[in-house]
């Protein structure tokens, strides 16, 4: 369903086919992790959750594998081989959406994984008035032209600016523009080839987490030093079943119900981690609807959540865990289950803490119908001293 439902049909293009040889990562860098996601992924679902349809994605033909691994599971895509250039690549997925001829389309910098919405509204709003638009940021800095070490002289900033993508434009305006284009000098942008036509571009405002990836540093500073988040989950205590909890089986009259062995502590944990990386929840990653999880140990759920927290570039700083119950007494097994979580968690000891509480017997706890659990993670990144 398209989220601006007010704007004409667009399509989208994702240039995807360059080397990255500037960013010193081990794959090019669209492909690589970020944020628990391949780079490549994260604005190819954010343009089609905007209702981008369809989304052409240029590639290098020898990437093609990488490719459709980082985007499985999304539809509307179309992946079209790229050229030598980014204007090469640019004008591949313009020609690959010439069967549909959208209205408008966006075009898009596989490099600038964070897109926000508004700026995609904002694009698309200028298209009604101008055949292209470019969101763009004030250059804040001094700009100085210099010469062997030397200040030659400066630029009149204001006049200046830092131009980001998506770019937006007419479809037959555009795809014309690049069929005719024919400069001396290979434009950095899609803007430049309108341009060269006669046609005017507007301008609208940008925003500062469109920044490219550009450099290796861009990889490690973008993402922020420390990350929180919080879980909380409910289990109903049952006749017959084993007590699971922090990861240690307990002697009790009852046990907690669920798919998994239903440790209600251990899954709050994993929300909790899962939560700081903004990758879901537990439900996402082990759904209840999986056969392979029934009665499965929730220790492999805690491992697998830290797992994608180190994909993400981050580890366990600390846990915070508070269950809430009746009974059984969790203060004799405290020590216990913090030494289990530290170590399926793969931190010291003193970095996890075990609290417990009732609930003065109010509520289904206090009547001892099920237990809760509530749980703060602390990620920090990993080449955060
Ligand atoms: N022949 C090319 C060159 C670049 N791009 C894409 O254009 C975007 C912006 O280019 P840039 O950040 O310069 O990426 P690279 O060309 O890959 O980087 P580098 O110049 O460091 O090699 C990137 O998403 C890149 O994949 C492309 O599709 N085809
Ligand atoms: C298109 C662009 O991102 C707008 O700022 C930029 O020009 C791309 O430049 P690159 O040298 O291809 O990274």
């Amino acid at each position: 369903m398209p989220q601006f439902a007010d704007t004409p049909r667009f399509a989208a293009i994702i240039v995807a086919a360059g080397t990255g040889s500037r960013a010193g990562q081990s794959l090019p860098k669209q492909y690589v992790r970020w944020r628990g996601k391949p780079v490549l992924r994260h604005s190819a679902e954010t343009l089609l959750a905007a209702g981008a349809q369809p989304l052409a994605v240029a590639i290098a033909p020898d990437a093609a594998d990488l490719a459709r691994e980082a985007l499985a599971g999304l539809d509307s895509i179309i992946l079209v081989d790229g050229g030598a250039t980014r204007r090469a690549s640019v004008a591949a997925g313009l020609e690959a959406l010439a069967g549909e001829r959208p209205e408008h389309v966006l075009i898009h910098d596989a490099a600038r994984p964070t897109l926000p919405q508004p700026v995609i509204a904002r694009v698309l709003a200028a298209l009604d008035d101008h055949p292209g638009a470019i969101p763009a940021l004030p250059v804040v800095d001094t700009i100085a032209r210099t010469k062997d070490g030397i200040m030659t002289g400066q630029e009149d900033r204001t006049a200046l600016a830092r131009v980001q993508t998506p770019q937006g434009f007419r479809y037959a305006d555009i795809l014309s523009a690049h069929r005719a284009w024919d400069g001396d000098e290979e434009p950095t942008d899609d803007a430049q080839v309108l341009r060269a036509e006669g046609k005017e571009v507007a301008v609208v405002a940008g925003d500062e987490r469109l920044a490219k990836l550009t450099f290796a540093q861009d990889f490690a500073m973008q993402a922020p030093p420390v990350r929180t988040g919080t879980g909380f989950d409910v289990h109903a205590l049952a006749e017959g079943e084993d007590l699971w909890l922090g990861g240690c089986k307990i002697d009790h009259d009852k046990g907690l119900a669920g798919h998994s062995d239903a440790d209600v502590a251990l899954h709050a944990l994993v929300d909790a981690i899962l939560g700081a990386i903004g990758n879901g929840d537990i439900g996402t990653h082990f759904p209840p609807s999986d056969a392979r999880w029934k009665g499965a140990s929730s220790g492999q759920f805690l491992q697998h959540a830290v797992s994608l927290a180190s994909e993400a570039g981050y580890r366990v700083g600390n846990l915070d865990l508070t269950i809430i119950c009746e009974a059984p007494k969790i203060g004799p097994h405290k020590d216990t289950m913090r030494e289990k979580i530290a170590e399926l968690a793969g931190i010291q000891i003193d970095a996890v803490s075990v609290k417990a509480t009732t609930t003065e017997k109010l509520g289904f706890t206090g009547r001892g119908e099920g237990i809760a659990a509530q749980a703060a993670a602390t990620l920090i990144r990993e080449d955060f001293q």
